[in-house]
């Protein structure tokens, strides 16, 4: 069976990718591309804009008078979009594949209600090293992490425009509740002044906003006389774009539900076991 896949936001820089990935992908088909209300870009063709000719997909604005012609709506845009995309999927009963960062806690609580009737993937990263590394910040956390001063530091391109990005949030949040912390009490962001000796039970974060840097992370567990680092890097957003499209077709066999990469990778359940 074939999947009809949406793609929102589709001339962002994921968008694009996103086009010629999914085109690309057996068992899923781009029959819809949004962008928009007012871009000078509504009506040319997804594939023309993506650098792979055209794929008789032009740019629409209106995703309300589409919710027919598709059954998985991928979701790379802006936490206002998605809450409004949130809404006509769960009105139209559509799935959801949302790679959104920089989402409220609200918006999250609105995603679980929706997933009680439609089946959502949301992940701040959909790259496989990156959830790979979510699972070895887990193990570190637990083996080294409560002797350990425990730093978060990420790099992104200049158009990004929430910090700290979605993916060292979530890195963030692993290693809490690794240890038995709440990542709300004992994050630090950024440092400044004077700001007295480090408390071992803080996490930092630290943002680097540069240039066109697609995507850095790196966390260090230090103790005196040593430092472990674990280091995601990326260097084409195509390593998103294959997860979101494998978390496509992954959602489009499920009922409904709220899911992460984890889910899509069968991470989910995986121990790593260490010390045996
Ligand atoms: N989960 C993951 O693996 C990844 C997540 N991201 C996240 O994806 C989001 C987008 O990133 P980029 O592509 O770099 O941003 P971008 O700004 O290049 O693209 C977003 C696009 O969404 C469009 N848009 C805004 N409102 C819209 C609406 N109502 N309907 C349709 N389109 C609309 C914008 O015009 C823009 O073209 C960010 O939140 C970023 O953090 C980015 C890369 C990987
Ligand atoms: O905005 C980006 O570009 C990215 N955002 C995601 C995040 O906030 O974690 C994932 C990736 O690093 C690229």
């Amino acid at each position: 069976m074939t999947v009809r896949v949406a793609i929102a936001g589709a001339a962002g820089r994921m968008g694009r990718v996103l086009i010629k990935t999914l085109h690309e992908t057996p068992g899923l088909m781009v029959t819809v591309a949004t962008e928009m209300a007012g871009s000078n870009l509504l009506g040319c063709d997804a594939g023309e804009l993506a650098g792979i000719g055209a794929i008789g997909t032009p740019l629409r604005a209106n995703l309300h008078d589409l919710v027919a012609e598709f059954d998985v709506l991928i979701d790379f845009t802006t936490p206002a979009a998605t809450q409004h995309h949130l809404a006509l999927c769960h009105n139209a009963a559509r799935r959801m594949v949302i790679g959104t960062t920089g989402l409220s806690p609200d918006l999250h609580q609105q995603l679980a209600r929706a997933a009680q009737d439609i089946a959502i993937v949301a992940a701040p990263n959909m790259s496989i090293g990156v959830n790979l590394c979510f699972k070895l910040l887990d193990i570190a956390a637990r083996v080294m992490g409560q002797e350990s001063d425990i730093e978060i530091i990420e790099a992104h391109h200049r158009h990004k425009i929430d910090a700290p990005s979605g993916t060292a949030l979530k890195m963030g949040d692993i290693i809490a509740t690794a240890l038995g912390r709440d990542l709300a009490e004992v994050a630090v962001y950024g440092r400044h002044g004077h700001t007295g000796v480090r408390d071992r039970h803080t996490i930092g974060f630290e943002t680097i906003r540069a240039g066109d840097v697609v995507g850095e992370h790196s966390v260090w567990f230090v103790v005196d006389g040593e430092r472990i680092e674990i280091t995601h890097k990326a260097s084409h957003r195509i390593n998103f774009a294959n997860g979101a499209a494998r978390a496509a077709n992954w959602i489009a066999q499920q009922k409904c539900g709220l899911f992460d990469m984890q889910d899509v990778l069968g991470l989910r359940d995986t121990s790593l076991r260490f010390g045996e």
